[in-house]
């Protein structure tokens, strides 16, 4: 109980309950910013736990809201430097957004009871989906934020959407109350008529200053379900091993450190563990790995030497790369095999780039790097390439624009690797030929992603390009600007709903290559900044002329599938 603020009455009670002390002043502690009392996991069996994340449209004020949630059950120290704390990349700090999913465990008391939250912070923006839906998959329940000036934005029923898909409690919550514009009445009515949520079950909070932020702890206690409420698992502590492994990061001297779930039986330092996908790639090898520091974030890393049924924390076993941490893995005892719970689905590249070390002889370093901070950022898909002019490199499926420039940022600024980065072009198919020369017996597809892969016009039957469903919800006054914006864009309209008497959402079909380069910042311009743009991937759809752009000697040229180039 060192640094702990402790009262007269517990000093006594130490001497003969150190649990009933501990719990006391634990509170105590929370309220007078002292250094944080060890955890006990024991204190925590599954029905005293609450796994949810955060979840909004960018900027609408999940990462404060976390920030207060933190320090009002003390795990941070109400302070200014205390600002957005699990937004803790540099990348997110510059740009004021999340782009990686953040994990704390926080203790709150609630009618004479300590309860272990586990909050994940997610980021808003479409790119990072991934990190979202993934995040999801460690959670029974999710805190829905909406901003109470700007009401439901894209982002916010793509997310929504989410929660169906994963079947979670939700407890919508309208931020930003204390803003002039802020309209609780109609966002709520908003979120009546979009999402079928209840305006009585909605909390009003300002996370900037701190009010309601209990109730919503209070809510997150009383109306989410414990792990074992639902039916995915046991969560019995005595059973077999079973984690699942959710997100993982990098650190230069531990390794990989794997964020876990564990969904069964225990995880204790000194383990050795195996994994689903271990055994099934080569059998043979029974690879296993020794636990070495197992614990929670709180949210610095705090090592409690065990995991119990029901509980989220991490642990380093001397991982090292990709092909050993797979995000969505099944861990357990190598003695004790269990059913491994459903993977994730590998998300797929929407933008490719070609990636280049400016200084060839950087080839193997630039290759470390990429390995490294895929170990952070699950989502891209790395492919070697080469290119006449610039060389060896590789070849990188991104999931939007925003994605790959945040990637090649923290390249540059947690890996010191200076790159150079071609043009963005979206995967095309071609369709071709049957020809005994190239013994192609039938028609033949391929996917082409870089002009160096378009296939000589007389071999092709035709190409195919990738289309999305993009979800646009702006003020009435743009509407007949944003729609003339999709249609010249090549969009067919799927819908056009009022969704309250200023504010319309609209759907389109639309090829993704015109969506890529600088369709979202005309849209911004055209509606001052007012409209939410999300999207999601539809079916390819044949297209006469294929147009890859790419870099030469410094300017962006197009070559066109019949042969021909242009300036774009
Ligand atoms: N007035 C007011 N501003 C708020 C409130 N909550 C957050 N903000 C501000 O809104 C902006 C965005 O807040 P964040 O917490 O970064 O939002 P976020 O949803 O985490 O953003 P992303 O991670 O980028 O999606 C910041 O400037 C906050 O200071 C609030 O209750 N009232």
């Amino acid at each position: 109980m060192r640094g702990v603020t402790v009262c007269a009455a517990c000093k006594r009670l130490l001497k003969t309950n150190i649990s009933i002390a501990r719990r006391h002043c634990r509170l105590l502690s929370t309220t007078s910013n002292a250094k944080k009392d060890p955890i006990d996991l024991t204190e925590f069996p599954p029905e005293q736990v609450r796994n949810f994340g955060i979840i909004a449209h960018v900027d609408h004020g999940k990462s404060t809201l976390a920030d207060r949630l933190l320090e009002v059950t003390g795990a941070i120290s109400a302070s200014d430097k205390n600002k957005q704390v699990l937004d803790s990349l540099q990348v997110e700090r510059e740009r004021g957004i999340t782009v990686k999913a953040q994990t704390a465990s926080i203790i709150y008391r609630h009618n004479n009871e300590d309860y272990l939250l586990n909050l994940i912070d997610t980021p808003g923006h479409v790119d990072f989906s991934y990190e979202v839906s993934r995040s999801l998959s460690a959670c029974q329940g999710v805190l829905l934020i909406v901003d109470a000036s700007q009401g439901i934005q894209a982002q916010t029923l793509a997310n929504f959407y989410l929660t169906m898909e994963h079947e979670l409690e939700v407890i919508p919550v309208i931020n930003k109350i204390d803003l002039k514009t802020a309209n609780v009445e109609k966002v709520s009515q908003e979120m009546h008529k979009v999402m079928g949520i209840n305006p009585d079950d909605i909390i009003p909070v300002s996370a900037k200053k701190g009010t309601n932020v209990t109730s919503v702890l209070q809510a997150v206690v009383e109306r989410l379900p414990s792990p074992n409420h639902i039916d995915k698992a046991s969560y019995d502590s005595s059973g077999l091993l079973k984690a699942l492994l959710f997100d993982s990061t990098f650190e230069k001297y531990r390794g990989v450190i794997a964020n876990v779930l564990v969904m069964e039986g225990q995880l204790r330092k000194g383990d050795h563990i195996t994994s689903a996908w271990l055994e099934s790639k080569d059998n043979k090898a029974k690879k296993s790995y020794e636990v070495k520091d197992v614990g929670v974030l709180r949210p610095e890393s705090e090592n409690t030497g065990v995991l119990y049924a029901g509980q989220v924390g991490y642990i380093v076993c001397g991982m090292r790369s990709t092909s050993e941490a797979q995000i969505g893995d099944t861990l357990y005892h190598p003695k004790h095999p269990v059913e491994p719970v459903p993977g994730f689905v590998k998300p797929k590249p929407v933008v490719f780039g070609c990636m280049f070390p400016i200084d060839q002889t950087d080839y193997r370093e630039l290759e470390a790097a990429l390995n490294r901070l895929s170990l952070n950022d699950r989502s891209v898909l790395i492919e070697t390439a080469r290119s006449q002019a610039l060389g060896a490199g590789f070849r990188i499926g991104f999931l939007g624009l925003l994605h790959m420039d945040v990637f090649r940022q923290r390249l540059e600024q947690e890996f010191n690797a200076s790159t150079v980065m071609t043009c963005p072009t979206v995967p095309y198919k071609a369709m071709l030929k049957p020809s005994k020369k190239k013994s192609i017996k039938e028609p033949t597809e391929i996917i082409v992603k870089t002009p160096s892969e378009l296939p000589d016009k007389v071999d092709v039957l035709y190409y195919s390009q990738p289309m999305i469903i993009a979800t646009i919800i702006t003020p009435l006054q743009f509407d007949a600007d944003v729609v003339n914006l999709c249609l010249e864009r090549g969009g067919t309209t799927i819908s056009n709903t009022n969704i309250s008497d200023t504010r319309v959402l609209l759907q389109f079909r639309m090829p993704m290559s015109e969506v890529i380069i600088d369709f979202y910042d005309r849209l911004k311009s055209l509606t001052s900044g007012y409209a939410s743009f999300d999207y999601e991937e539809d079916k390819y759809e044949v297209v006469n002329l294929v147009r890859v752009d790419f870099r030469l000697n410094g300017d962006v040229v197009s070559e066109l599938s019949n042969g021909e180039w242009s300036d774009s």
